[in-house]
């Protein structure tokens, strides 16, 4: 299994990044004038969006530092580094085709949608992502309207089945079309109807595309509480600025500045691949439960520690790669590395939980 990892490690692609990192300050003086507060009132716009992605980073180092189940071992990360440094691995967006993709405003609702239900396909063993991503893309080649905004509000579970020509129930397909009724609702209250107006809003900052998802549809609030800390993964309203930026090729409706604050998407994927790797070590018990095949309950210990310590090792990863190789690493390349890895390996062992957040 290592060996099958290993092999898949070099891997070649043309997408490239446009990289500028935000500043994040936040400080408040007394007696400043109408024009400087309304200066300051800007400033702190963007610093609460800034702040809002650093907690995804924040709060799964304190994970890192306070856990009791998973490690992040440097020395693993050093020897992934040292093996990689000379040519990093990078995978094409959409390198398997099958997403829909027309360069305009249907690419972003569809996007939105996918990500929508871009969630929890191990329970069906015959289910994974490609379905999905597939399914949805015929629905639209067959019917245009397939996700305007009215639509979206209507689906039933048996309907969303048919649309993906999948035989049997969903897994958590009440949560899904419940999803999808949600999106279809608050795009067509505030955003009139379309994705596309919601990416439009966001000024090119993948942050305040975030933000905003997470403020508008309370599906994409992908957080826990751990050790009475709050955590936050943001895993589908950050895999869905990263879309936009791989189909859109960091152009249009893909364009943002700030590409290089998205962590890593905390799936149920990359986290096997980085224990592969010896990059995250588990404790026995963990190690035999995720054997088994037997469930984690969302919100457990474990649950957030494999998700916390994922993000954590693969920013380490790259702030490595970075210094190493002299070039800037985006965690959003590493991370689709990573998964194309894990999901070419079929032996490879995930944990189980049921959760509409990933
Ligand atoms: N970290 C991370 N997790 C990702 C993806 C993607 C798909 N990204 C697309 C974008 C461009 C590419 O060309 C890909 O097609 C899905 N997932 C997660 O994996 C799990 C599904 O696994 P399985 O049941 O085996 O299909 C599930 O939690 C799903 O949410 C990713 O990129 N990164």
């Amino acid at each position: 299994m290592v060996e099958d990892l290993k092999s898949t490690i070099r891997t070649e692609t043309n997408r490239s990044g446009k990289l500028r990192i935000k500043e994040n300050k936040w400080f408040t003086k007394p007696g400043l004038f109408k024009q400087q507060i309304d200066k300051k009132k800007k400033k702190k716009t963007v610093s609460a969006n800034a702040a809002a992605m650093e907690e995804v980073r924040q709060s799964s180092a304190w994970v890192a530092r306070n856990s009791s189940h998973v490690t992040v071992d440097s020395s693993g990360i050093e020897k992934v580094v040292e093996k990689i440094k000379e040519s990093i691995p990078k995978v094409e967006w959409d390198y398997e085709g099958i997403h829909y993709f027309d360069n305009g405003p249907l690419t972003v609702q569809y996007l939105f949608v996918l990500d929508t239900l871009n969630f929890c396909f191990w329970p069906d063993k015959d289910l994974n992502y490609d379905h999905l991503a597939k399914g949805l893309k015929e629905a639209l080649l067959n019917d245009n309207s397939a996700f305007d905004a009215d639509r979206l509000q209507k689906y039933t579970g048996p309907q969303l089945r048919e649309l993906l020509k999948w035989p049997r129930p969903l897994p958590l397909e009440e949560e899904r079309v419940r999803l999808l009724h949600e999106v279809g609702f608050e795009l067509e209250r505030s955003f009139e109807g379309m994705a596309s107006k919601l990416v439009e809003s966001c000024g090119k900052s993948a942050v305040k595309l975030v933000s905003l998802i997470t403020r508008h549809f309370p599906g994409f609030r992908d957080h826990s509480v751990y050790k009475g800390h709050q955590v936050f993964f943001y895993k589908r309203a950050q895999i869905f600025a990263s879309d936009l930026w791989g189909a859109f090729k960091g152009q249009g409706y893909g364009e943002f500045n700030d590409i290089s604050s998205i962590t890593m998407f905390a799936d149920y994927i990359v986290p096997a691949v980085l224990q592969q790797l010896g990059v995250l070590k588990y404790s026995s018990t963990l190690a035999s439960i995720i054997e088994a095949s037997s469930e984690i309950g969302a919100g457990t210990e474990e649950e957030v520690e494999l998700r916390a310590c994922s993000i954590y090792a693969v920013e380490k990863m790259r702030e490595l790669l970075s210094i190493k190789s002299g070039k800037q690493v985006l965690s959003v390349e590493l991370d689709l590395w990573l998964w194309s890895v894990g999901v070419q390996c079929p032996s490879l062992q995930h944990h189980r939980t049921l959760s509409i957040y990933y």
